[in-house]
Order: structure tokens, then C-alpha cells, then sequence
């Protein structure tokens, strides 16, 4: 049965508070204060809860019932449909632009391309929020918690995604002003378009995201602005309902396997929370594997992980390897190259959470290249619903794995599309172009030789015997 907070007299915000990652330290601070690290140790910070005097539904189908209350904007969002899951604002506090309504699709021509069993892929199609991507999962809650602060200004580093989120959500809510921070030429148009469109004050940084993260949280510490990148652990809240939502459309049924694609590893981070504390609640009886996705010119953590065994190790990270790896890539002037620009990153702010996340899920880190990018999204796409390159690096990561055989045949795969396609439609349109010298220059340049699954435009004449004997032998 489940226990209301209301039931016990207190608020929401009474039965939260921010927790440092680190066991040796595990500082804690209330939940009405602005922080992106721990002020004893510097390490993250996790939104923790007293979930005894929280109370949590005995049973995940509770979450069913939610549907029921449509007219309820705060229930109609599939973010604080879970609310129960994630406690730290009140419902009246909450802030919603109808996020989360999105779709988990059983997709047996991608599962043959990947080598899996018919019925066994599913795929996340994230791309179905309101600013087209999966940050608006998060974006609700750390505007939650801006205005709870009375923030008048939220900023961000952005490859252009977290931008346009933010754009989206203080323009709606008219709350505060927006101020992103972005690489010089490393965004695409479709992002950029939305931040612009939505009034963001908008920074444009001489440097990639690496520099620009670096510049927006020296800046919001000096100017007190609120910060919303995935350092921020309300905005992490969040993304952990994109795990519920795929639990609710597997009827309750725990996957084999969780992909996802790897940036500044937000997602990853978030979504072995989620697991980790349903498990804790006895809501589930098994936590799925999980496997993130770097592109390959952007790798580091792969490069930590697998090569270098770099591990959670229940807290006791060894920071030696990281630390020379940074180095390294100072030295050798090493920057993130990659198709893929929303995970063109190098430095994952969220690399401990997520070490911490492949241990909860028995996880494994891959990289994929752009030419097996592209072709996973050509494969996607020709299924009905698009994405972005780096939504495709979880289906080619799926099927580096299924080749490499650790994941089976008969595993139930579910892959994490981050972002819709229209984000970034220079990519797709290169890929399938008879124009060689636009495919040279937009993908050529990064490795990409072939279009194996490319659907030309055919050219024709304009005459009415010639389009209509294109039309029979193409169709
Ligand atoms: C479309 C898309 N996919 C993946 C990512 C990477 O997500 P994370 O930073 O949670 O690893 C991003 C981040 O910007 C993104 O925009």
C-alpha cells in the first residue's frame, strides 16, 4: 500500500536532501541549496530521500493509475507520472511542458540488422519530446528546483541539446532567462535554431563543449546563475524516469540489456539510479546489464574502462589512471571528433556516477565509429521514426556486442534513441545524397567511405513518361 507523504504530515522537500558520492565522505545538504559538488570533498552530489517517511507504492503497476489523470498536467507529464519515484518538490512546486509522452518500439528489421531474435530489440524513441530530445526529462526537474530557488537566470554548456531544453523550458515558463554556452561551429542548425528561436541569450565560445563547460561553471559561480548541465543532481532525478517509462511498456519486465550512448554520461549515471533504488525498494527482483556507447573519436570512456581498468570500486576510484589520461590528451592536444556531436566530448563530467553505474548494472563500455554510426541510423530511420547520429552509436554499439557475443541472440535488448532526427539533418541528408562532393565533405572527411544503406533521390527529367517509368522500376 502505498504511503503518502501528505499522509505523514510532511513535504516534499523535508524527505530529500543532496548526498555526496563518495562513501567516504557522504557530506549531505538540504535540498534548498545550489550546488554541483560537494564542499568537503568536491566530489558529485546524488539527490538521496527518506524514502521510510517518503513511502513507496508496493507495486510498480501503481504507476498505471496515473494514466487515469490525464487532465492533470503534473500526471499527465511520463516524468512526474513518477513522481512517487523522485519526491523532492511538492506537486504544486512541479514544472512540466507535457515531457516524457514518449515511445518504446519493438523493432524486428533493426533487431535482424543488430543480430538479435525477432521481438528481442526495443527502441527508446526519446526524440518524442517536446524540444526533441531526452533532456527535457531532466530539464523539468532542474527548473523544478530553479524556481524553487527563485533562480532568475539558468545557464549551460551545450553540444546542443541541454540548450535547446533549457530555451524551451524558460521560455514556457517565463520564470527565468536562459544563457547557453556552445563551441564555435560544433553545434547543429536544428539545435542552435531552437535556442535562438526560444530567446536564449546565447554564448558562442572560441573552443569546444570541453572549454565551454569549463567557462559556464566559472561563470555561474561568479554571476550566481542557476546551472543546469547533468552536474546538476536534480536534473538526473529526471532521466531516471526514461527507465521507468521502458519498465511500463515491458509490462513491468526487466530487459537483458540497457544501450545507451555515452557523452557527458548523464543518462548512464541516472539510469543505474534508477535501477539501483527500484531494486532497493523490492519493486524489481533484477537489475538489466548496461552498455554505454562512445563514438569513437571521442572515447575516454572507453579508453578508462576497458583499456585501462578504471573502476567504481565501491567508491575507491583509482584516480591515477584518469589523471594521466587528462594529461595525455593536454599534452597530445587530444579533442573530441566525432559525427556525433551530441556526444563529442571528452571530459564526461559525470564519468564517477556512471563508474558507479556499470558496477550497479554489470556494465560494459563500447565505441563505435562514425561509418557504423551512420549505417545504424540509415537502419533506424528506414523503420519509421528517426534519430540523430548519436542516438544511432546504441544500435551500433547493440550490434558490436551481439558480433562480439556478449550479448545473445535471445537477450532482450532495449536501445536509448536520445534525440529525434531533425536535430541534425545535415548528416542524414549527406548519407543519402548522389552528391559526392557534399558525401565527401560532411562525412568523408571523418572516415565514412559508403552508404550501404543510403535511399537515393532518383533524378528525372521533367516530363510526365519519365517520372512514371522511374516511379515503376524503383517501386
Ligand atoms: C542526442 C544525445 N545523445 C546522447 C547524449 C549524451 O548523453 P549523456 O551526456 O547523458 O551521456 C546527448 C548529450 O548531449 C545528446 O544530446
Amino acid at each position: 500500500m502505498l504511503q503518502t507523504a501528505e499522509k505523514h504530515n510532511v513535504t516534499a522537500t523535508d524527505l530529500a536532501f543532496q548526498r555526496c558520492i563518495n562513501p567516504q565522505c557522504g557530506a549531505t545538504y538540504e535540498t534548498h541549496s545550489v550546488r554541483t559538488s560537494c564542499d568537503r570533498c568536491g566530489d558529485l552530489l546524488d539527490i538521496a530521500y527518506d524514502w521510510d517517511r517518503a513511502g513507496v507504492p508496493d507495486s510498480l503497476s501503481y504507476f498505471e493509475q496515473m494514466w487515469s489523470q490525464r487532465t492533470n498536467p503534473v500526471r499527465f507529464s511520463g516524468v512526474w507520472r513518477f513522481h512517487e519515484l523522485l519526491p523532492f518538490a511538492s506537486q504544486n512546486e512541479l514544472v512540466t511542458v507535457g515531457e516524457g509522452q514518449t515511445l518504446l518500439q519493438q523493432a524486428n528489421e533493426v533487431a535482424k540488422y543488430v543480430g538479435l531474435n525477432e521481438g528481442q530489440l526495443h527502441l527508446q524513441y526519446e526524440g518524442m519530446n517536446p524540444s526533441g530530445s531526452f533532456k527535457d526529462n531532466g530539464m523539468c526537474a532542474a527548473v523544478t528546483h530553479a524556481k524553487m530557488m527563485n533562480a532568475k537566470r539558468a545557464a549551460c554548456a551545450s553540444t546542443g541539446n541541454t540548450s535547446a531544453s533549457l530555451a524551451l523550458y524558460c521560455s514556457a515558463t517565463q520564470a527565468m532567462k536562459a544563457v547557453i554556452f556552445i563551441g564555435s561551429g560544433k553545434i547543429s542548425y536544428g539545435k542552435l535554431s531552437q535556442a535562438l528561436d526560444y530567446g536564449a541569450l546565447t554564448i558562442q565560445i572560441a573552443g569546444d563543449f570541453d572549454d565551454a563547460m569549463i567557462r559556464v561553471r566559472q561563470v555561474a559561480q561568479e554571476l550566481g546563475i542557476y546551472l543546469v548541465n547533468s552536474v546538476n543532481p536534480f536534473r538526473l532525478e529526471g532521466q531516471k524516469t526514461v527507465m521507468y517509462r521502458v519498465l511500463e511498456a515491458l509490462r513491468w519486465e526487466v530487459p537483458d540489456w540497457i544501450v545507451v550512448p555515452g557523452g557527458n554520461l548523464g543518462n548512464s549515471s541516472a539510469f543505474g539510479k534508477a535501477f539501483h533504488e527500484l531494486k532497493q525498494h523490492g519493486l524489481i527482483d533484477r537489475i538489466p546489464r548496461l552498455a554505454v556507447i562512445n563514438a569513437g573519436g571521442a572515447d575516454t570512456l572507453y579508453e578508462l574502462v576497458e583499456r585501462r581498468g578504471v573502476r567504481w570500486n565501491g567508491g575507491n576510484v583509482n584516480m591515477e589512471p584518469i589523471v594521466s589520461y587528462n594529461d595525455h590528451m593536454d599534452r597530445e592536444g587530444i579533442r573530441a571528433d566525432t559525427i556525433a556531436s551530441a556526444i563529442e566530448i571528452n571530459r564526461p563530467v559525470n564519468l564517477k556516477k556512471c563508474l558507479r553505474a556499470l558496477e550497479w548494472m554489470d556494465g560494459v563500455v563500447r565505441q563505435t565509429d562514425d561509418q557504423e554510426i551512420l549505417d545504424a541510423k540509415a537502419k533506424i530511420g528506414a523503420g519509421g521514426f528517426g534519430c540523430e547520429p548519436a542516438s544511432a552509436a546504441s544500435v551500433a554499439g547493440a550490434r558490436l556486442l551481439r558480433r562480439e557475443g556478449v550479448i545473445a541472440p535471445s537477450d532482450k535488448v532495449v536501445c536509448i534513441l536520445t534525440g529525434h532526427e531533425l536535430k541534425d539533418p545535415t548528416a542524414t541528408v549527406a548519407y543519402h545524397t548522389t552528391d559526392q562532393e557534399l558525401f565527401n565533405k560532411t562525412l568523408g572527411s571523418r572516415g565514412v567511405t559508403k552508404a550501404s544503406h543510403a535511399n537515393r533521390a532518383v533524378a528525372v527529367p521533367n516530363d510526365l513518361d519519365d517520372i512514371i517509368k522511374a516511379i515503376q522500376l524503383y517501386s
